[in-house]
């Protein structure tokens, strides 16, 4: 049974076996399911090897998220490891690192891990977040005309409270022995001891002022995370530290980058440029377009800071919960879980049949998770090519509501989506989401774009520019799909969607909007709907 879109790679560790031209960087990549390691030429962005480790994650209770500290340090050195062997151990002029955002882990000042890592999916703070915002909705509002995020628990400052009250003494907390923080800091404690977090890590918290780029003091006693026990927050491309000695990478290579995961990814896809988004077809989706400033995104997207160098770059981001997921379904249903099978049905039909994917509600830009799965425009007519193409269309229509949404209020506009990811191996889902954008989509050909993205910022440091140079030497081949469908066509199509969405809701049909005014914004998390069953242990 396919449940794949390509056949995965079962080696741990893998080298081009050409000769290498100049520095090299160590581009790791801490994400959810394992840590990656790369070798990246410095001058050019040419991959010569690399390596992936797994990392665990356990779910001790309903809407729990849990990882271990220690395990993602072993898997990370084991990447490196196999990453330096496979590579006759070379040398290396830099680290780069990219990360899993808002995950949180509690450590003292030795860098020994003290408590869980709260996944970024872990909910157990929802019903806290829930009762903050009801018993203090002024607080809500200026968290996130301040953040750019609404009070959700996916976001980092619940669980560090959460984190704090569970391990820490009031006196640690005051004298700052001990540490909480996004995982970069984690990493950055155990590679170079340094306490420090990057900024658009720290935009993920929901205790970073954007407009400063600094803790915002009010939001940190809101949330009871003193300032002793957060981090400094540095540049994206700072000098974040030297590797210590005794580690499994030699002693002294300067960190030169750090970026969070999607961040990464939009930076090695839009190297900064306005116009330039990105959409990731995973479970989920996460669409991210370059914004020109802080100002508070509208209803159903959140701003964030995707990086901080000689000035910040801001973007907005919204997350679709059931993208690749509405793929997997139908083909269980039609195809036996075959995904390529399920895109040559879907080829077989025309689009016409709406299918709203609201498995557990619909995340960006709805967040309403009352809103039902359903069908709409079923005939005696209707064939199962029809429901295949109904799935695709699905993917492609939510990342359009998003990014209309994104451009609501005309700070920020997309000329290009960059699209990354499993699914955009389907030509049917690419051409698609052109021909319903309206604008050309490029697909990538590249399967790291975030470590590639935290290489090609430490690169900068090192004298190489790849995103304005003539182009990264060995770089993944992309195509461009050009929208191929007229406006009056495309019209009708985004009316008959909007319509369906709008009846997933229960709302009026004839309902003409991306955003709902009347709902209120809940998260931009892919785990929205995730109802978290047990109520958090302790208040905000
Ligand atoms: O670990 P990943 O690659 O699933 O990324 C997680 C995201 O950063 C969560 O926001």
């Amino acid at each position: 049974m396919g449940t794949t879109w390509t056949p995965g790679s079962g080696a741990a560790a893998s080298a081009s076996g050409r000769g290498v031209d100049g520095a090299l960087i160590l581009a790791l990549d801490q994400g959810t399911t394992n840590t990656k390691a790369l070798l990246v030429e410095a001058s050019t962005g040419r991959v010569i090897a690399s390596a992936a480790r797994r990392v665990g994650i356990a779910f001790p209770a309903p809407g729990w998220v849990e990882q271990d500290a220690a395990d993602i340090w072993a898997a990370t050195e084991a990447a490196v490891d196999d990453v330096l062997r496979a590579a006759d151990e070379p040398a290396l002029a830099a680290v780069a690192i990219s990360n899993q955002r808002e995950s949180v882990a509690v450590w003292d000042t030795d860098g020994v891990s003290r408590g869980p890592v709260l996944g970024w999916q872990d909910a157990r703070t929802a019903g806290a977040c829930a009762e903050l915002a009801e018993r203090e909705p002024a607080l809500a509002a200026q968290i996130r005309s301040r953040t750019g995020l609404d009070l959700d628990p996916m976001f980092s400052a619940p669980k560090m409270r959460w984190l704090l009250d569970a391990v820490g003494s009031p006196g640690e907390m005051r004298a700052g022995s001990i540490r909480v923080g996004t995982i970069d800091t984690y990493l950055l404690a155990q590679l170079t001891g340094e306490h420090a977090t990057e900024a658009g890590n720290a935009s993920r918290t929901l205790l970073l002022d954007l407009a400063t780029q600094t803790w915002d003091e009010e939001l940190c006693e809101a949330f009871g995370v003193p300032l002793a026990v957060l981090a400094p927050v540095r540049r994206s491309d700072a000098l974040l530290g030297r590797t210590l000695a005794g580690g499994r990478i030699p002693a002294g290579v300067p960190v030169l980058s750090v970026l969070a995961d999607s961040h990464a990814a939009l930076y090695h896809h839009a190297g900064g440029r306005p116009g330039e988004g990105k959409a990731t077809y995973g479970t989920g989706s996460s669409v991210m377009v370059g914004a020109a400033s802080a100002e508070v995104a509208p209803s159903g997207v959140a701003a964030t800071l995707a990086w901080l160098t000689d000035a910040p770059a801001f973007a907005r981001e919204g997350n679709v919960v059931a993208s690749g997921a509405a793929l997997t379904w139908m083909a269980q249903i039609l195809t036996d879980g075959d995904l390529l099978a399920l895109g040559a049905l879907a080829a077989q039909a025309e689009p016409g049949l709406a299918f709203v994917p609201a498995f557990s509600g619909l995340g960006a830009p709805y967040f309403d998770r009352g809103a039902t799965g359903l069908l709409a425009g079923i005939t005696g007519g209707t064939t199962r090519a029809d429901l295949a193409r109904a799935a695709f269309e699905a993917v492609a229509h939510q990342v359009c509501d998003v990014v209309e949404a994104m451009e609501a209020d005309g700070a920020a506009h997309l000329d290009v989506l960059h699209a990354d990811g499993g699914a955009t191996a389907s030509v049917l889902l690419m051409q698609t989401q052109a021909d319903l954008l309206g604008r050309p989509v490029r697909v990538s050909g590249e399967p790291e774009a975030s470590a590639l993205g935290a290489a090609m910022l430490g690169a900068r440091s090192l004298g190489h520019d790849w995103a304005t140079g003539a182009g990264r030497a060995g770089a993944a081949a992309h195509r461009v799909v050009e929208p191929a469908l007229d406006a009056s066509a495309r019209t009708a199509r985004r009316e008959a969607w909007r319509s369906a969405v709008a009846r997933s809701r229960g709302l009026a049909a004839t309902t003409r909007t991306t955003t709902s005014r009347t709902t209120t914004p809940r998260t931009t998390a892919s785990t929205s709907n995730v109802e978290a069953t047990q109520e958090s242990r302790r208040t905000l």
